[in-house]
């Protein structure tokens, strides 16, 4: 067992924002929360973390109602990096990593074992020679992956991830989420890249207007049909080994067609920018 949902709902300013969600992830595994903006994806997660109370239904862990947790003993099982979590902080980027160590410390500040925690979350999160570095003065990828180290040292069993790779370059986003995926903690993450979600979950569960449209593994959830009509985005699938690979398709504007007329008048045979030399030129 481990973090499940049983008919969340909950709403805001007269609208309901979660609708009668249920999950019940294997532990262990990661699960992809895909949808538009304002699907709900956030508030979700928020609720799985308990900084949110549900309007009805129930967040368990391993079977227990979390409201009649500690938060002490619901932080030591359960972290979150949500998308807000950077402040403008004057400490150095191990201090913020050691803020995960609060749910294991005495009132007399001890806490064994901390400190290994806290350079094993800095490895994962390949952070370990920027730790000594100042917070400030972090990039906002650098500042994402400390976020996550941060949750990483709280050595939780389930890790809730908001947009984790919204400010990563594409190596890093690959690295994130790989090393997440191996790690033996039940993950649910947020993500607005498909392909990512396709490449590292083990289920993903699409939100629109706070209802799940589609839960299952990538290849059975995300077909062309569900990205149109969540999305309104047309989609061509192809499958590499296993995992869908996913192409977008722009439908032309009208504005598109005035430049295409216009190229084709005035710059015939030109297809390249004028500012931009091809590749190779210099
Ligand atoms: N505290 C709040 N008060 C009022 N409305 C809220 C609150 N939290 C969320 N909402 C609304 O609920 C809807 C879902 O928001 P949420 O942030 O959960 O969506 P999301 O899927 O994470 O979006 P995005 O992809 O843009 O991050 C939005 O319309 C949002 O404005």
């Amino acid at each position: 067992m481990t973090l499940s949902a049983m008919s969340l709902r909950w709403s805001r300013g007269g609208s309901l924002v979660v609708d009668d969600v249920t999950l019940d992830p294997v532990p262990g595994e990661t699960i992809g929360l895909l949808g538009p903006n304002g699907s709900g994806k956030s508030s979700l997660l928020r609720l799985l973390a308990g900084v949110d109370r549900p309007d009805s239904g129930v967040v368990t862990l391993d079977g227990t109602d979390i409201r009649t947790l500690g938060r002490r003993t619901l932080a030591r099982r359960v972290a979150m990096v949500d998308q807000h979590s950077h402040t403008e902080v004057d400490i150095r980027v191990r201090d913020v990593v050691r803020l995960g160590r609060i749910p294991y410390t005495d009132v007399l500040g001890r806490d064994e074992g901390g400190e290994a925690a806290v350079e094993w979350a800095l490895a994962v999160t390949g952070m370990t020679e920027h730790a000594d570095r100042m917070w400030r003065a972090m990039s906002g990828g650098e500042r994402q992956r400390a976020q996550i180290a941060r949750a990483l040292a709280q050595e939780p069993e389930e890790l809730l991830l908001d947009e984790p790779t919204n400010h990563l370059d594409i190596r890093h986003q690959l690295d994130i989420l790989e090393r997440v995926a191996a790690l033996p903690v039940t993950g649910y993450v947020a993500l607005h890249d498909l392909n990512l979600a396709a490449m590292f979950c083990d289920r993903v569960v699409v939100l629109a207007e706070g209802r799940i449209v589609a839960l299952g593994t990538p290849s059975d959830a995300l077909t062309s049909e569900l990205i149109e009509h969540v999305y309104g985005v047309q989609a061509s699938l192809t499958d590499d080994g296993g995992t869908p690979v996913i192409r977008y398709h722009r439908i032309p504007t009208s504005a598109d067609a005035r430049r295409s007329s216009a190229h084709a008048g005035g710059r015939e045979g030109n297809t390249q920018s004028p500012h931009i030399p091809p590749l190779g030129v210099r």
